[in-house]
């Protein structure tokens, strides 16, 4: 990227420009939207400190929060696209958090029928909201959760997140990044920014390519397993090297048998399993 890097730090914006040497001419990503970057008293960004995650539609670096938002009808909920993009979420090493919008158009009971399939969140550590963006319902509940955060949305078609977006966001887009609180580091956007400041602190950010139905480009089946955080058991496999697919004494399917880990997840990841097997491990 050429040209003028807007750096946020304590309140103000500077308008630097990028140390030669961090200039590799044949990238595009040598500093980016969320970047923490240091920069010089002539505003000459110094360094680009190692950043936690990225995402690449938009290119945004160092999201806090990545919001799966579903819809409780209208369309239907998709328990299975649920997973993929929990699994697209920890391949990222983003933090999610399901949000299913549009309760105003079901039943109580189907709320609670909703919350029961999705019991096993519990055990990941994922916090889920229910909303409606049309009555206004639990949208405070969502600021306050977000606010000082760069929260990333995703989720398929249809589900209300522009209308989300809408609510929470401050309605113009501004040229800056993020406030840091140390002195000569912050957050920083170009011109072309894709950061949407909040009311109050934080960002929101659109996120087209986080609706995917596609699983993340895990290579192996030790990789993927590294995604499903609740097989990471104290109790070991009889066998060190256990898939957890056809093993005996493998201690992920007791947890199955016995409830601890739910069932539709580890059927969800024997489907991931043998799908990419299918599809992309065999073909390496
Ligand atoms: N009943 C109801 N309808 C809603 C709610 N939120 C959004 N909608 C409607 O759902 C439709 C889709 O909303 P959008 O905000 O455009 O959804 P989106 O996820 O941004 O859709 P894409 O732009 O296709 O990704 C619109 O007709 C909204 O009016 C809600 O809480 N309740
Ligand atoms: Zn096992």
């Amino acid at each position: 990227m050429q040209g003028f890097y807007y750096v946020e730090s304590q309140g103000q914006t500077y308008e630097c420009r990028l140390r030669g040497i961090l200039k590799k001419t044949d990238r595009k990503d040598n500093c980016i939207v969320g970047d923490i970057v240091e920069f010089s008293e002539d505003c000459s960004i110094t360094k680009v400190f190692e950043r936690k995650n990225i995402i690449h539609r938009p290119l945004v670096a160092n999201i806090d929060y990545i919001v799966i938002q579903f819809s409780a009808m209208d369309p239907r909920l998709d328990y299975e696209r649920i997973n993929i993009l929990i699994l697209n979420s920890y391949y990222h090493r983003i933090k999610p958090v399901i949000i299913i919008n549009k309760i105003d158009l079901v039943e109580e009971s189907e709320i609670e029928e909703i919350k029961n399939n999705l019991d096993y969140l519990k055990a990941l550590d994922i916090d889920l909201f229910f909303v409606s963006t049309a009555e206004n319902i639990g949208i405070e509940e969502v600021k306050s959760y977000i606010q000082g955060h760069v929260t990333a949305f995703g989720g398929p078609s249809g589900v209300g997140k522009s209308s989300i977006l809408n609510l929470l966001q401050e309605g113009t887009t501004l040229k800056v990044g993020e406030t840091s609180r140390k002195l000569k580091r912050g957050k920083h956007t170009t011109r072309a920014t894709t950061l949407l400041p909040l009311k109050e602190e934080g960002f929101v950010i659109d996120t087209p390519g986080f609706s995917s139905v596609d699983l993340p480009e895990i290579s192996n089946v030790q990789e993927l397993i590294d995604l499903f955080p609740e097989f990471d058991l104290d109790e070991p496999c009889k066998f060190s090297n256990c898939i957890h697919v056809n093993e005996p004494g493998c201690a992920v399917k007791n947890a199955v048998e016995g409830g601890s880990i739910s069932k539709e997840r580890y059927e969800f990841f024997l489907r991931c399993y043998e799908k990419l097997k299918i599809e992309r491990w065999n073909k390496l």
